[in-house]
């Protein structure tokens, strides 16, 4: 059976528990923003996990662990409501994900990648694009906000009009996590999405999200991270993915 155990990691950033003004009732601080519970999932006949429940409490940021194969990015992408559920319920902002209209559901509940696919064009019309769609409508790209967060990534602003089909895969990766950021959702789900950065753009993007995290009440965070200092610089507690008994 899979094990998913909340465990607390060694050293990282303090949680916060006081409470914040405009928090709707129900969802402050300590309440679960996102939760999963009775989690089932096989892959060709093999059980990956079943009977698995997990909570992310607003304000949190968490990270699952597990080795290769666990089923870390498949359960990551069955909380962004990816991949239907085979079994179980996940539910975010108190209403069960099968209720929510998906693209409304996706742009609260984000999924990044480790290797995002980019549209054609430059990184400003990448950038741009998700804001005409109707899930986004009621936001207005703000290009100010996108250089100011590619600063904050070490970026200058000529990095805007490169063609994304010429970035590398580490600056792919800057360029899906300022989208995210400027579209805002209220967890984001970062599937090794520091994995191709140099050390120094590694810090730069934890101190972006972590700054994101804390500069709003009704934010989470979900880090699958195979570096376990990666783990105790961002994530004060850990969920634990264990293989299945006669798993591979
Ligand atoms: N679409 C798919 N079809 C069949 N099998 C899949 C599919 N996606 C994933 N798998 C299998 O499911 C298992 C879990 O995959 P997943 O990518 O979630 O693991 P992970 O824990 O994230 O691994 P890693 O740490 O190596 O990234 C793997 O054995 C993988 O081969």
């Amino acid at each position: 059976m899979v094990d998913c155990r909340g465990q607390p990691a060694a050293g990282g950033v303090p949680g916060r528990s006081l409470p914040r003004p405009g928090v709707p009732v129900g969802l402050g601080p300590l309440m679960a923003l996102l939760s999963a519970s009775g989690l089932r999932r096989t892959v060709e006949g093999r059980t990956l996990w079943q009977d698995l429940g997990l909570t992310v409490r607003a304000g949190e940021s968490v990270a699952v662990t597990g080795p290769s194969g666990s089923g870390k990015s498949l359960l990551l992408r069955a909380l962004a409501g990816l991949d239907p559920l085979e079994g179980g319920e996940v539910m975010y902002g108190g209403l069960p994900q099968s209720t929510w209209p998906m693209p409304q559901y996706r742009a609260q509940v984000t999924y990044l990648p480790q290797r995002p696919a980019l549209d054609g064009g430059t990184v400003l019309d990448h950038l741009r694009r998700p804001f005409s769609l109707a899930a986004h409508r009621h936001r207005t790209f703000d290009v100010a906000a996108a250089e100011a967060l590619l600063a904050a990534l070490g970026r200058e602003g000529a990095f805007l009009r490169l063609d994304t089909s010429t970035l590398s895969g580490g600056e792919g990766q800057l360029v899906a996590l300022t989208r995210a950021l400027l579209l805002d959702p209220a967890v984001l789900l970062l599937d090794e999405a520091t994995a191709s950065l140099d050390p120094e753009a590694t810090r730069r993007a934890e101190r972006l999200l972590l700054g994101w995290l804390g500069s709003a009440p009704r934010r989470a965070l979900v880090w699958v991270s195979h570096d376990p200092a990666q783990r105790a610089r961002v994530a004060p507690r850990e969920v634990t993915l264990q293989p299945q008994a006669g798993t591979p």
